[in-house]
């Protein structure tokens, strides 16, 4: 059989390595025809996608066609029904460390103590990680001015706005080490140039050699990170037979 069709990529930054480069990279994210099949319906449509180290790789797609889906398979949030995933050549087990240790994901609020002040959660989760708390906290202030947000090291998490709330989400997942980022939607409620701020400071961590796999519905955020877009098209259909769905491949385009 001869390559899948690949509808919707965009490749969007050259590639650093030339012919006579160094040997391509093992992608740290690699999913081959996952899918998620439920009660009739493709929650997801297979997909097969591999993310480097240092690229960031886009998802887009309307309301519906599963982009929040294949980033909770990367996750290990939600198990495939079809196909495989591996995140740094391991299955997603949120009880194994080893994965644990590699990714860091936002899919979807997360967990806040209601008495702890935004650096406290900043300071305890770097710390979880293996910082120590003057370092964890020092992290902290260092992300919340990133983001634009010093001024609300001291609040607690119900004194945010909904905007200020997406901004000490994206730094409590950033707070922590991580080979492989997943990101849905990071540029909810935030003004544009919020959005931009966070933009770039994912794209740094990138370039410090991350792999990230983003969901967006924004084209501003996905120009500025991304060297690679997939498009999942359409909302999931009831199947119609076996031949439902679509099928990306961007191992190595
Ligand atoms: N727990 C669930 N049970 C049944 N169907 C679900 C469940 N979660 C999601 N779906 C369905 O799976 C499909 C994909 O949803 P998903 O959230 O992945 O889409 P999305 O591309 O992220 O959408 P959006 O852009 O609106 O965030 C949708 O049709 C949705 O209704």
């Amino acid at each position: 059989m001869g390559r899948p069709h690949l509808p919707g990529l965009i490749r969007r930054r050259s590639s650093p390595r030339g012919p006579s480069g160094p040997p391509e990279a093992v992608p740290l994210v690699t999913t081959r025809g996952v899918g998620v099949h439920l009660d009739g319906t493709d929650l997801l449509a297979p997909v097969t996608l591999g993310v480097e180290a240092g690229q960031a790789l886009a998802v887009r797609g309307p309301n519906g066609s599963g982009k929040t889906t294949l980033l909770r398979t990367v996750a290990g949030l939600t198990a495939p029904t079809v196909g495989t995933v591996l995140v740094g050549g391991l299955p997603p087990d949120d009880r194994d460390v080893r994965f644990r240790s590699r990714l860091a994901a936002l899919v979807g609020p997360p967990p806040l103590a209601g008495n702890l002040t935004l650096l406290e959660h900043l300071a305890l989760v770097g710390a979880s990680w293996g910082a120590s708390v003057p370092s964890a906290t020092g992290r902290g202030r260092d992300l919340l001015a990133a983001l634009g947000a010093e001024r609300l090291a001291a609040r607690f998490p119900h004194e945010l706005s909904s905007g200020q709330g997406q901004l000490f989400a994206l730094a409590l997942t950033l707070v922590r080490p991580f080979d492989v980022l997943l990101l849905d939607e990071p540029e909810q409620r935030l003004d544009p140039d919020r959005l931009e701020a966070v933009a770039r400071l994912v794209r740094t961590r990138v370039d410090a050699g991350a792999a990230l796999l983003v969901a967006s519905h924004s084209p501003v955020f996905v120009d500025l990170v991304a060297d690679t877009t997939i498009d999942l098209g359409v909302a999931a259909q009831p199947r119609s037979g076996d031949d439902a769905g679509h099928d990306y491949d961007l191992l190595r385009g």
